[in-house]
């Protein structure tokens, strides 16, 4: 049996489950990776299973990766080689008659090149790595992404990270080690990363800078597995052996003992081949790791890791599809704001038609309280404009004195003035009028304003209506903003003159037949038993004389009315005498006001307007003829007798009643009309107006000029819903493999693809035959429904 054939069926004994599963799988999630790094750093968040290799500088890392993929490609040497991580895509393409012996390598930044020269792989590698981190031993965490597609090497990532160093050298920051460290734990602290630590033999293992980091990330160990190189140049006398059986530092997953390449080999182009065959006569002959045979060699490392990384992926497959999943609804969703391009005449018309009559529909939502986005927070829309109606508006309405701003004092003068030069005989009702329309006079201020803060919530709802697609055209919605503006504004107009109408009305006509009016009979009835009862309890309280007489009128007249008369705004009071406007003086005689309670109303006309010492004094200075003097330009006569107390009582009972029934019908009549001509109006005619307006085929053009960067984010959020949608179709397949290798094992039938023919590194012996091919033929149908992998590109499906 030769070298190649023993290590074929090293590879034949894995366990068949996972090696037929890996086989399909981790080729899958090699297309996943590319996929998703299609997208730029989108999808960067989304964790894929992969492998990353950690250790200190100059452990064998590149050795290591170099002999897993059979060529020599990558920048090795004794000073720092390796300064962007590296992402290594093996992809084991299956041999076809046309190319089975070609392999060719692509890196993500040079789409559609292939290099079939791994010596130029490796001088774009050294390139790439100084335009990012210059040529002076510069480290950077930006990637290079590197695909390798050939029949020789196993399915898997792998990523190759900046050593860990200590001492700065060339253009390094000082703070090296910690910005490599930070790197390095960036990738491995990720639970879906296998941690591949190289730690070199000929150092102290149990110190490893690569365990050190590992555990780390994975204290548990894992999802480590353990690499020991340079076991060729350990202290005589001394073996890895312990390590390798994990006694030192137990990892869950073990450790592999590899010879790589010395530095002296690379200057003598000694082949990989070669090496592998030196690594294999190497642990052949040792006495102590022959017995370890199963933890030593790059062949065991490739079987391992490909196990374990298949197994991985097996577990984390539902995980990923929900995240991949859910990740595309947000996608499309996004997408869906964008809308489509439009640029027909037609369908600009069309999308113009959709939004308008989309925005109307929202509008009119927003206000019957059917909106989608209705908040849970606060009230909105149509809810506000109810709450102003009914909690703020008939509210304050409700709060309105109706005799506000009308004192006892301006009642007096009322009836003392209207009678004009004729004596009253009954209850006036010239002054009853008089005052009430003052009043109602006061409802229309805050009916207009109920009207404008209605009209300001209708702007606010119709800035919030975002019809589908709107926010893309900045014209459209400038445009839309205006056209509600106006609209509402004309519509505000017959709202105002209907209210202006409503007080109006109720001023013009005082209907005292109105069934809910007191009338002046039962209101002279309740004033006088009022005024009664006031001054009884007044007498009680024995109050003197001479301020019962004010005090029991002021306060029967507050007491009828609650408290509503506003004397502070009037100086008469006990200590006040009369305010003699004009120099004139007070007088205790009635004047002009007489009533059915006044008959003893004074009769002696307007009183004199000097005091009673300026009357003497001028008595004794008489001129000698009897002279009428002129009365002073303002005459107020100040007492008030209790017939006018009775009748300021009774004007205001009356007042009261009246100004209930009104406020009752502006209350109610106000928001109607506000509804009616503002609100209904404008879920009703605003779609017209719109399309009278905007729907014209010259506004076309400008109304969907579409928003700067718009066009860019569609194309971005069609590109990432593309490879979101390959994604999940990529596990899709993935899910029906494995159930069709599930059922194929149940049913005792060999679909195996088997593993790649890694081996063949060895002597680049290549031979379709070691692959079972029914079996991989029908699986591979499963996994490329579409396409088989013939190229890197077309492969992974992406448009570089
Ligand atoms: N003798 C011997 N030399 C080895 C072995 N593995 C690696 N080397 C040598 O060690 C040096 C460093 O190897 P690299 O593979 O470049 O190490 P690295 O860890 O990738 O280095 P950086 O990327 O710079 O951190 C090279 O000269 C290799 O030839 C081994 O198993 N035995």
């Amino acid at each position: 049996m030769d070298e190649a054939e023993n290590t074929n069926n090293d590879m034949s004994s894995a366990p068949k489950t996972a090696a037929t599963i890996g086989s399909s799988l981790i080729p899958v999630i090699n297309k996943l990776h590319d996929i998703l790094a299609s997208s730029g750093t989108e999808l960067s968040d989304i964790s894929v299973p992969q492998v990353a290799v950690v250790g200190s500088q100059s452990s064998g890392k590149s050795s290591v990766l170099e002999t897993l993929v059979g060529r020599d490609f990558l920048p090795r040497g004794c000073d720092i080689c390796t300064r962007r991580p590296l992402v290594l895509m093996l992809e084991n393409r299956p041999p076809s008659s046309d190319d089975d012996s070609v392999e060719w390598g692509e890196f993500r930044h040079l789409p559609g090149r292939r290099f079939y020269d791994f010596s130029q792989i490796r001088q774009e590698i050294q390139a790439e790595t100084e335009r990012e981190a210059g040529c002076n031993k510069g480290v950077s965490e930006k990637q290079i992404r590197l695909k390798i597609s050939s029949p020789n090497v196993l399915n898997m990532t792998i990523i190759d990270l900046p050593g860990i160093t200590k001492v700065p050298v060339g253009d390094q920051p000082s703070d090296i080690e910690a910005r490599i460290r930070r790197m390095i734990m960036a990738h491995i602290n990720n639970e879906n990363c296998i941690i591949l630590a190289v730690s070199p033999a000929n150092s102290d293992l149990a110190t490893s800078d690569a365990l050190q980091i590992a555990k780390l990330a994975d204290p548990s160990g894992s999802r480590t597995v353990g690499v020991i190189t340079k076991l060729d140049i350990m202290d005589r006398g001394t073996n890895a052996c312990n390590f390798l059986l994990g006694r030192v530092v137990p990892l869950k997953l073990g450790y592999v003992g590899v010879v790589n390449r010395c530095q002296e080999d690379i200057y003598k182009n000694r082949s990989i081949q070669e090496a592998l065959s030196y690594e294999e006569q190497f642990f052949h002959d040792h006495p102590v790791y022959n017995g370890v045979s199963d933890r030593c060699g790059i062949p065991q490392l490739a079987k391992k890791l490909n196990q374990i990384l298949e197994q991985h992926i097996r577990k984390d497959l539902s995980r990923l599809k929900a995240v991949l999943n859910s990740r595309m609804q947000v996608a499309m969703k996004e997408l869906q704001t964008y809308g489509d391009v439009v640029e027909s005449k037609a369908e600009q018309g069309a999308t113009l038609l959709h939004i308008l009559r989309r925005y109307c529909d929202d509008f009119s939502a927003m206000v019957d309280g059917k909106s989608q986005e209705m908040s849970t927070k606060e009230l909105f829309g149509g809810a506000r404009i109810r709450y102003l109606f009914q909690s703020m508006f008939v509210k304050l309405l409700e709060e309105v004195d109706p005799c506000e701003k009308l004192g006892d004092e301006d009642i007096a003068y009322a009836l003392r003035n209207s009678p004009g030069l004729r004596n009253v005989l009954f209850v006036p009702e010239v002054p009853f009028e008089v005052l009430v329309r003052r009043q109602i006079a006061q409802l229309s201020d805050p009916c207009h304003q109920c009207l404008w803060i209605v009209y300001d919530e209708l702007i606010k709802i119709s800035q919030t209506c975002e019809a589908t697609g709107l926010q893309r055209f900045p014209s459209l919605r400038k445009h839309i903003n205006e056209v509600v503006r106006k609209f509402l504004d004309a519509a505000a107009k017959p709202a105002e003159t209907m209210i202006r109408n409503l007080i109006e009305m109720e001023m013009d006509y005082i209907n005292s037949s109105h069934p809910s009016f007191i009338g002046g009979s039962k209101a002279v009835e309740l004033a006088v038993q009022q005024m009664r009862s006031s001054k009884e309890r007044l007498d009680i309280e024995k109050v003197p004389t001479s301020v019962k007489g004010q005090i029991s009128q002021t306060v029967a007249a507050r007491s009828v009315m609650n408290g509503v008369s506003n004397q502070g705004n009037h100086p008469q009071s006990n200590n006040e005498r009369p305010v003699l406007a004009g120099g004139g003086s007070s007088s205790t005689s009635k004047w002009g006001i007489s009533s059915i309670f006044g008959s003893k109303a004074s009769s002696r006309g307007p009183a004199a307007t000097e005091s009673p010492e300026e009357t003497l004094h001028q008595a004794e200075h008489m001129p000698p003829t009897i002279q009428l003097r002129e009365p002073p330009s303002i005459l107020r006569p100040l007492e008030m007798s209790d017939n006018e107390a009775t009748e300021i009582t009774v004007t205001k009972l009356l007042v009261k009643s009246y100004f209930d029934i009104v406020r009752k019908n502006i209350q109610d009549l106000v928001p109607k009309a506000i509804m009616h001509f503002l609100v209904s109006h404008t879920k009703r005619n605003l779609h017209n107006t719109f399309i009278q307006i905007l729907y014209r085929e010259s506004l076309f053009e400008e109304l969907l000029q579409e928003q700067d960067g718009v066009v860019a984010k569609r194309k971005h959020a069609k590109e990432l819903l593309r490879v979101l949608r390959q994604a999940v179709k990529t596990l899709n397949e993935v899910e029906s493999d494995v159930e069709f290798q599930h059922r194929t094992t149940n049913l005792g039938v060999d679909a195996s693809p088997g593993l790649p023919k890694f081996p063949d590194l060895i002597n680049r012996k290549r031979s379709s035959s070691n692959m079972p091919s029914s079996g991989k033929h029908r699986a591979r149908k499963l996994l490329y429904s579409e396409e088989p992998p013939s190229s890197f590109s077309s492969n992974v499906g992406l448009q570089y």
